[in-house]
């Protein structure tokens, strides 16, 4: 379990800066989840962390002492990637005890970390079995267990399960959660573009943006009290409802953001109103896409089963004190209870 300290960090290839003054603190034992939009630098971060890349400037600290210049194999971390890289012509048991054994430890106490890894993760009656006799989730259980039996201080996984299908990307996270309160809560840092992953994994979330960081917070406070227009579309799935302009303008912001949850369909009144132009069922919920002649359709959740058709006319009103409002340089600038409020 390790604090890490980011101070100022840079990172440029060449003339390009790619990380442009990140600071921040990790907890110890924390999971933190960093997520943002292709190229802004999450995994670029992480391998800073990692010591796969020199800072250009700006101190990185573990537990308050400097590992700038620290080589990667002493800095007690252990990183997983997309492609889980195991040794082809090794059994299970020889990937995860390989490192270890090059480190010089006892076989023995090899053999009893890789068993109990194995245990953790459920690998146990693979552990004579070659990778290519393993499912993608399965080796990328054996990458976890590799990383595990090395007890490391700091967990790094880039993007570990978007190589996984659907059913298996659900069960190796939850094994993943699992593995972080297990592990005596180790430092995990985790980089991905999935929104599920982020929201369910994450103590904190920091959200990058163009190599700075835009919002850190737990994934609740970023899903309600998102501090910028950027962060409110980022985080949530489906994607927040943005209006501008004559819809906007009653509550004083130049735009507004509400979540397809957030708006309830109303059979007189309504402070919006729109046809239906597309439904989708996902068997719990429904989403209900109208056209209130804002730039795009506005997504309305229903529960259960929708019983609207496209072409027919809907009246829609928000959940009171659940209207986002942003200005003009897509600033949050507060929720209000009701238009006009502001
Ligand atoms: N070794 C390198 N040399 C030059 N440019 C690099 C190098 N590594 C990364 N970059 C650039 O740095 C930027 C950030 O890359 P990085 O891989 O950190 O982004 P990311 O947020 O992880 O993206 P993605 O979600 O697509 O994986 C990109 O523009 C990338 O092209």
């Amino acid at each position: 379990m390790a604090e890490l300290q980011l101070r100022d960090i840079r990172k440029s290839f060449g003339a390009f800066e790619v990380i442009k003054g990140v600071s921040m603190d990790i907890r110890a034992g924390e999971f933190m989840v960093f997520v943002g939009p292709s190229g802004c630098g999450k995994s670029t971060l992480l391998r800073l962390i990692a010591g796969l890349e020199d800072i250009t400037s700006g101190t990185l600290a573990f537990d308050g002492e400097t590992v700038n210049h620290v080589v990667p194999s002493k800095r007690g971390i252990a990183m997983v990637f997309q492609s889980y890289a195991l040794y082809p012509h090794m059994t299970v048991f020889e990937n995860m005890s390989f490192g270890m054994q090059l480190a010089g430890k006892d076989k023995e106490q090899c053999r009893k970390r890789v068993e109990a890894a194995a245990e953790m993760l459920q690998l146990t009656p693979y552990l004579e079995r070659l990778p290519r006799q393993l499912s993608g989730g399965q080796r990328q259980r054996v990458a976890i267990g590799r990383a595990i039996v090395r007890d490391p201080k700091v967990f790094l996984f880039d993007e570990p399960l978007s190589n996984l299908d659907a059913a298996l990307r659900v069960a190796t996270r939850i094994e993943i959660a699992r593995l972080h309160r297990s592990m005596h809560k180790t430092t995990m840092i985790y980089v991905t573009h999935d929104q599920v992953e982020a929201m369910t994994l994450a103590d904190r979330i920091c959200v990058l943006r163009d190599g700075l960081v835009e919002q850190i917070g737990t994934p609740l406070e970023l899903y309600e009290r998102p501090n910028s227009l950027f962060v409110a579309g980022f985080i949530g799935s489906p994607k927040m409802n943005f209006l501008s302009a004559a819809f906007a303008a009653p509550y004083n912001a130049h735009r507004i953001g509400i979540r397809a949850e957030h708006l309830e369909i109303v059979e007189q009144g309504g402070e919006w109103s729109g046809t239906v132009v597309h439904s989708e069922m996902l068997g719990s919920d429904s989403y209900v896409y109208l056209d209130v002649g804002a730039d795009e359709p506005v997504i309305v959740r229903e529960g259960g089963t929708s019983r609207h058709q496209p072409g027919q006319t809907l009246r829609i009103s928000p959940t009171p004190g659940q209207v986002h409002r942003f200005d003009a340089g897509g600033r949050a600038i507060g929720r209000v209870e009701m238009r006009g409020a502001a």
